[in-house]
């Protein structure tokens, strides 16, 4: 009998699972709002022409082959540090930031998931949002996390549920970690205002919990990566130490070269040496070492101030292509086809990602009979509308919900 043969048929992955269904779909009608992957307005994947530019530079280097160090291209972590926390940051100017070069902003995750797991000295319990990205979980537990939910969406007003979210975020245990969307929160498109943002920084100082921030969209949010990184570095100028995971697959659009960071800010530059020394025994066993070709090309944006503010100009282009997706989708909705229900959350989320509120059974019909995908729990990838695609599906989401 074959090895193999007790193997189970496992599901498909809830978001790229859908990307599979689409590619099956043959209908020339169908559009695909599944991966939060941009797409210009001809519905085609976008290379940032800063990102062109820094290829040909890097080209130009004539760069060899050689392994970068466990923790990547030294460069381009130092600019990933600026870029999340700022240049006038005092972790940054103490040179406490412990940082490595990850396989995008997952293997960002799962290295803090691993390093969590064996230097963490206090309880190994993470909270996530309820809900959050799916590979969240997976990913932290296959870590040797224990996970948890603390509330984050309100269903009755399409809203965040601060209420809840404090209420959890007071009762979880002292020094629990919890998991923080640092802007365009996934599924949900919706982040706390400012203001919130410092009273969850209140909470986590009163409670001792510990700041694992997901920062995977930013400038991509509102188009500012400033703005974007307000989170990130309110909780550190506030004396949080806080755990970072950066992606560059949207932002700037280097989904495939898997381009990210994981950080630890730290007391001293020597506490920083030996985390740096810990990181790399939990890389080294992982991959060795991370790819040259997208971090090179980040690095050449983020080393180029000509090219970095090319590059900051183009992600505010995406942000407000998006956002004008969102306005024209709520017109039709609301004015135009007088849909059934309240849609100004439409309108009213940030990012990528849109929750519409559409249930399960109305997904599956939406993808039956209009050729429409999008994941089960509503979510639509906002980058996957343009001009061409948009009034189809706001046509077959108003006779979904009618
Ligand atoms: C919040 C969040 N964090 C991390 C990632 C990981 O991205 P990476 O490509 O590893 O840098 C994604 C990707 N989200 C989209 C794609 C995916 O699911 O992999 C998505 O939600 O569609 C996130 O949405």
């Amino acid at each position: 009998v074959s090895t193999w043969n007790a193997v189970p048929a496992g599901p498909p992955d809830a978001i790229l699972g859908v990307t599979e269904a689409f590619k099956a779909d043959k209908d020339p009608r169908k559009i695909n709002l599944g991966v939060g992957a941009y797409r210009d307005g001809q519905g085609k994947p976008y290379i940032l022409p800063s990102v062109k530019k820094a290829e040909e530079i890097v080209q130009a280097s004539a760069p060899d082959k050689e392994y970068l160090p466990i923790t990547g291209l030294p460069e381009f972590t130092k600019n990933a540090a600026l870029l999340a926390y700022g240049a006038d940051s005092a972790v940054i100017k103490q040179g406490a930031v412990s940082i490595t070069q990850s396989i995008s902003g997952t293997g960002a995750l799962r290295i803090g998931g691993e390093f969590l797991a064996r230097h963490y000295p206090h309880a190994k319990v993470i909270y996530v949002p309820v809900p959050t990205w799916g590979n969240h979980i997976p990913l932290f537990r296959d870590s040797g996390l224990e996970v948890r939910g603390y509330r984050y969406f309100n269903k009755e007003t399409v809203g965040l549920d601060f209420e809840g979210l404090k209420a959890d975020l007071k009762a979880a245990p002292e020094h629990a970690i919890v998991l923080l969307h640092a802007c365009a929160h996934n599924p949900t498109g919706i982040d706390p205002t400012q203001q919130q943002w410092a009273e969850i920084s209140d909470i986590v100082k009163e409670k001792k919990l510990f700041p694992f921030f997901d920062m995977a969209y930013q400038g991509f949010a509102s188009g500012s990566t400033s703005k974007d990184a307000f989170a990130v570095r309110h909780f550190v100028a506030e004396g949080h130490q806080i755990a970072l995971a950066q992606s560059f697959a949207k932002n700037m659009g280097l989904y495939g070269e898997r381009v990210g960071a994981f950080s630890l800010t730290t007391a001293d530059p020597a506490e920083k040496a030996r985390v740096d020394s810990q990181l790399k025994i939990v890389i080294r066993p992982l991959y060795s070492n991370p790819p040259l070709h997208g971090a090179r090309i980040a690095n050449a944006i983020l080393s180029n101030g000509e090219l970095y503010s090319q590059w900051e100009s183009e992600v505010k282009g995406m942000a407000d292509r998006i956002i004008s997706m969102r306005e024209k989708l709520y017109n039709y909705l609301q004015k135009d086809l007088a849909t059934p229900g309240e849609w100004g959350h439409i309108k009213s989320q940030i990012g990528m990602f849109s929750y519409t509120g559409l249930t399960t059974p109305q997904t599956k019909a939406l993808a039956e009979k209009a050729h429409v995908y999008m994941t089960a729990d509503g979510r639509i990838s906002m980058a996957g509308l343009n001009d061409s695609n948009i009034e189809h599906f706001a046509q077959s989401v108003d006779a979904a919900v009618r």
